[in-house]
């Protein structure tokens, strides 16, 4: 059983190339495989395949292909909890890098599919440089930015107020006029954010950041099904969205700083675009035997 190691900005990522579907992604073994001990160590896994084959298999309802092709490569993406979560920004650039690292894809141009929706990326470079690169710079189409009006989260010590916001997969963007990115790389993240969850439901990423200063921002998150991590790609777009209105601002481009490194967000009225990194750092064999006695 092939495996891969990845990141975007240090957000890292256990990729499962399974072209037949034939794997069981059970809650047990995703845990497994991203606990930093007893596994790889991850924040989350992202099996590849074809939309249609993972309809056929019964991994995704069949709606699914009214807003993407079943010939469409499809994100299978979960959390190290075990939860699945509709979008991952900087899995997409991950998985985007992985098809052309592998020869699977040939397109600089295509289609990711997520729960979410379709998510056409650009793997830059040209397909040559692409190919074989154990560093790769992908831009993704991450869909219309919805705002969902103000809330309030207690994170990092102290109760801030933000934005929900909706990439597709659910945020709360606090900007923080009192800090400055000395103060936020302070504060202690450690502890689960208390949120409303009447407004999320379903849980909800929650950001801090700083306000938009020279086009930039420094961000840090507590992820939904994970835990601290060190970038969002979701998340950076959330934060941008938020930091622009903030400015009193709906649309712009914004450079966001996190503690894995940085990444361009552009906002418009009906699409926001996140361009970034990729590092694939190394491939392996899982044992079938470990993976059949986590059942
Ligand atoms: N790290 C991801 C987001 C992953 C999903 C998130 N934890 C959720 O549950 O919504 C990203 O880069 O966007």
């Amino acid at each position: 059983m092939a495996f891969l190691k990845g990141h975007g900005t240090e957000n890292d990522f256990v990729v499962l190339p399974d072209r037949e579907v034939d794997l069981d992604l059970s809650t047990a073994r995703v845990t497994a495989l991203c606990d930093r001990r007893r596994g790889i160590g991850a924040d989350g896994v992202l099996r590849v395949a074809r939309t249609g084959a993972l309809v056929e298999r019964g991994v995704l309802p069949g709606e699914v292909l009214d807003e993407v092709a079943a010939d469409d490569w499809f994100m299978d993406y979960r959390n190290a909890d075990g939860s699945i979560a509709e979008m991952c920004g900087n899995g997409v650039r991950v998985f985007a890098h992985f098809l052309h690292a592998s020869g699977w894809e040939e397109r600089a141009e295509f289609v990711v599919g997520s729960r979410a929706g379709a998510r056409p990326v650009r793997v830059h470079g040209g397909v040559d440089a692409g190919g074989a690169a154990t560093v790769g710079d992908v831009t993704v189409s991450m869909g219309r930015v919805r705002e969902l009006g103000t809330s309030s989260a207690s994170v990092g010590g102290a109760t801030r107020t933000g934005l929900g916001i909706d990439v597709g997969n659910p945020h709360l963007a606090c900007v923080d006029p009192a800090l400055d990115a000395a103060a936020l790389a302070a504060l202690d993240l450690t502890v689960a954010p208390v949120f409303d969850h009447d407004m999320f439901p379903s849980g909800v990423n929650v950001e801090v950041l700083t306000p938009l200063a020279d086009g930039s921002v420094d961000m840090r998150v507590f992820e939904r099904g994970v835990g601290e991590t060190r970038s969002c790609g979701t998340g950076t777009v959330a934060a941008a969205a938020a930091a622009l209105r903030t400015a009193g601002e709906s649309a712009g481009s914004v450079q966001v700083r996190v503690p894995g490194g940085a990444v361009s967000v552009t906002i418009g009225p009906d699409d926001a675009t996140l361009r970034g990194p990729s590092v694939l750092l190394a491939r392996g064999e899982l044992d079938e035997r470990w993976w059949d006695s986590l059942g």
